[in-house]
């Protein structure tokens, strides 16, 4: 029962250009022109994992949750019809430039945006990097992960076990400042990745704190480094190592003013040997936080 994956998310971009040179030649991603003057972001045999729709501000707009197929998707949506959740189908457009069977949208605590729907389309034909990187770890366990605002962060995370019925796996009281403390809770759905989504105590004026994708070998976590470097992409966070999910990766600045996490060796959990816990500490070793960026201050 319940969400199988994050299927894809949706940005908007005032500049539709600076997605594609960033997905391209930053990141490796293949970037291909959808409808209405739109990209699709190709990472996998999915016909995209980043849809970039045209608009007037540069702001994340949906993460796109996937259910295996239409009987999980109507059980879900009459679940949360049942908890009375306001809800709203996607018309038959939106669904074709989603290219999903299917889907329906929601509102969280939070104030996220989150559709929920099925049966992906695609050509499935591999994924070739433009710049020979990746590929990217995908499949069952979905994109990557979303780190979303939570400032009401009980009621949220309250939503997202009881009412959606994803798990918390654990939890991150992270100081900011001697007086600020910001609550991370860390989330899965019906798959072995450690998170999909992990809500933040904290604002965000473009509605996303980060989003993670995978590559399968760690030399492309270096590549993309040296990338960032030369493309001079602001760096957020230096390479380090987390501790609830193993995985090594470093952060920088995408064209969204939300933040990518570009990952490695995170291994997949067996959740039924798992047990909720709390973390005093993010990261093994590294994971400085380096960004200059005045929008990105805490207040
Ligand atoms: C702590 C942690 C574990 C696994 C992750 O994939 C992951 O991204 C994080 C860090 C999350 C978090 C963030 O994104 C915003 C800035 C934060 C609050 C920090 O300043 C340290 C932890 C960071
Ligand atoms: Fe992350």
């Amino acid at each position: 029962m319940g969400i199988s994956e994050l299927g894809y998310i949706v940005v908007q971009a005032a500049d539709i250009g600076k997605w594609r040179s960033y997905a391209e030649q930053v990141v490796g991603m293949q970037a291909v022109d959808a409808p209405g003057g739109g990209l699709y972001l190709k990472i996998d045999r999915r016909n995209h994992r980043i849809l970039v729709i045209p608009g007037d501000q540069d702001r994340y707009v949906a993460s796109g949750w996937l259910l295996r197929d239409r009987a999980e998707h109507d059980a879900f949506r009459a679940r949360l019809e049942g908890f009375g959740v306001a809800l709203t189908d996607g018309t038959s457009e939106e669904s074709a430039l989603r290219k999903v069977q299917g889907f329906f949208y929601f509102t969280d605590p939070g104030g996220n945006r989150h559709e929920a729907g099925w049966g992906p389309i695609s050509n499935f034909q591999p994924f070739v990097s433009p710049i020979g990187s990746g590929p990217f770890v995908t499949g069952e366990l979905g994109l990557g992960h979303t780190v979303l605002p939570a400032l009401d962060i009980e009621a949220t995370l309250d939503f997202w076990t009881r009412i959606v019925g994803f798990e918390a796996s654990d939890k991150l009281l992270q100081p900011i400042t001697p007086d600020l403390s910001v609550q991370l809770y860390f989330l899965h759905c019906r798959n072995p990745r450690q998170h999909s989504l992990a809500l933040a105590q904290m604002p965000s004026e473009v509605g996303c704190v980060h989003i993670m994708l995978e590559y399968a070998d760690f030399d492309d976590v270096g590549r993309a480094l040296d990338r960032q470097q030369a493309h001079n992409i602001p760096l957020a966070m230096t390479l380090g190592k987390h501790v609830n999910d193993d995985m090594i990766s470093f952060y920088m600045m995408t064209p969204g003013k939300f933040i990518l996490e570009l990952g490695w060796g995170a291994p997949p959990k067996q959740w039924d040997e798992e047990i909720f816990f709390e973390t005093t500490l993010g990261s093994h070793w590294g994971h400085k936080w380096v960004l200059q960026d005045p929008d990105f201050q805490l207040d």
